[in-house]
């Protein structure tokens, strides 16, 4: 596949399961403190990975949860943050300053805060109470974030008695990164044939909900946007009548990503609409990649790895097509702002 290194894939996804009982001890530890509520803090693809996160302690759990924009929440605090508050955030780099720093105001008012990093000796990890480091880049961090962030919020759910097979799936979690593999290898020509029809589009709308509201998000804003410099908009399935709608055409590009959670009648209602008024739909679907050591019923927490995974192939493919190097900035963290 192209500029695709199975070994270094394996290793980094392995490297996220891998951290599982690290992860059971500090939640077990976190646990004990009679945790109130939980803040989902992080900034661009680091809240974006986080939205998942707030839709399944939603679905499943009586605590309150708060997914907040680091910078926001600088400005604006949040009378819900107390030293109850369990703070889940991350940063690749460790160095965003803007998520350190809520991570330090965090802290401040007491609460207890995980930091998920790819690097140990970042600020972040220094901002942090528990600190999960797992090496990583920008083709790999969905995964990796999202197999240890499921780990840590799905064992967090079981101390609570609301995830009782935590346990299974954990165990079944471990055959997640071979999928992936094989996902991609299914999906690479399509991704390669998306790639070449689209390469010179100059707008994308992205329509996603549920567990895949946030992947939706990321992709719109941190590949097309930031990393094609493509105008694109996520749209929520739920909202997408109800403006977005009216500028529908036959020639606009259209990509849904459709998962397997309650959610998922959302996206029916809107590809029934597009596909009539549109001739370039594409989608997306969670449930058309095999997961084959994943009982059916965990299924619906892992479309946001499996859809990452077949959108790598499409970003892969889409920086050679474009001549665009998915790493080329002019202003991210190249001039001050
Ligand atoms: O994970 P890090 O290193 O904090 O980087 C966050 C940045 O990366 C991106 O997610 C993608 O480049 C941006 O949206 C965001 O500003």
């Amino acid at each position: 596949m192209l500029n695709f290194d199975r070994q270094r894939f394996i290793g980094i996804t392995k490297g996220a399961v891998g951290l599982r009982s690290q992860i059971e001890q500090a939640v077990d530890e976190i646990t004990k403190k009679q945790i109130d509520n939980v803040f989902l803090i992080g900034s661009g693809g680091t809240i974006a990975i986080k939205y998942p996160f707030e839709y399944i302690i939603k679905t499943h759990s009586s605590i309150p949860v708060y997914a907040e924009i680091a910078a926001e929440l600088l400005v604006e605090g949040h009378k819900q943050l107390t030293d109850k508050s369990l703070v889940i955030t991350s940063s690749l780099s460790g160095t965003t300053q803007e998520t350190v720093d809520a991570a330090k105001f965090c802290r401040e008012k007491g609460a207890t805060v995980i930091g998920i990093v790819g690097d140990a000796t970042t600020p972040l990890a220094q901002a942090s109470d528990y600190v999960f480091a797992n090496a990583a880049a920008n083709d790999t961090l969905v995964e990796s974030f999202h197999l240890q962030l499921l780990l840590i919020v799905l064992k967090f759910l079981n101390n609570r008695g609301e995830f009782d097979k935590y346990a299974l799936f954990a165990d079944q979690l471990a055959t997640v990164p071979e999928s992936l593999v094989a996902i991609k290898e299914k999906e690479d020509a399509r991704a390669e044939a998306f790639a070449k029809k689209y390469k010179d589009e100059k707008y994308h709308m992205l329509v996603g909900s549920g567990n895949l509201w946030g992947w939706t998000y990321l992709y719109a804003m941190c590949v097309l946007e930031e990393m094609q410099w493509i105008h694109a908009k996520s749209i929520h399935a739920a909202e997408f009548f109800h403006g977005t709608i009216e500028l529908v055409e036959k020639d606009m590009s259209i990509i849904l990503f459709k998962g397997e959670d309650a959610t998922r009648p959302l996206m029916e209602r809107v590809e029934r609409f597009v596909t009539q008024y549109s001739d370039e739909v594409t989608i997306f679907d969670a449930k058309d990649y095999a997961l084959d050591g994943i009982h059916p019923e965990f299924r619906e927490f892992l479309s946001t790895v499996t859809i990452a995974t077949v959108m790598e192939r499409v970003s892969a493919h889409l920086e050679v097509q474009r001549n665009h190097p998915l790493t080329t900035r002019r202003y991210y963290r190249v001039v001050k702002y």
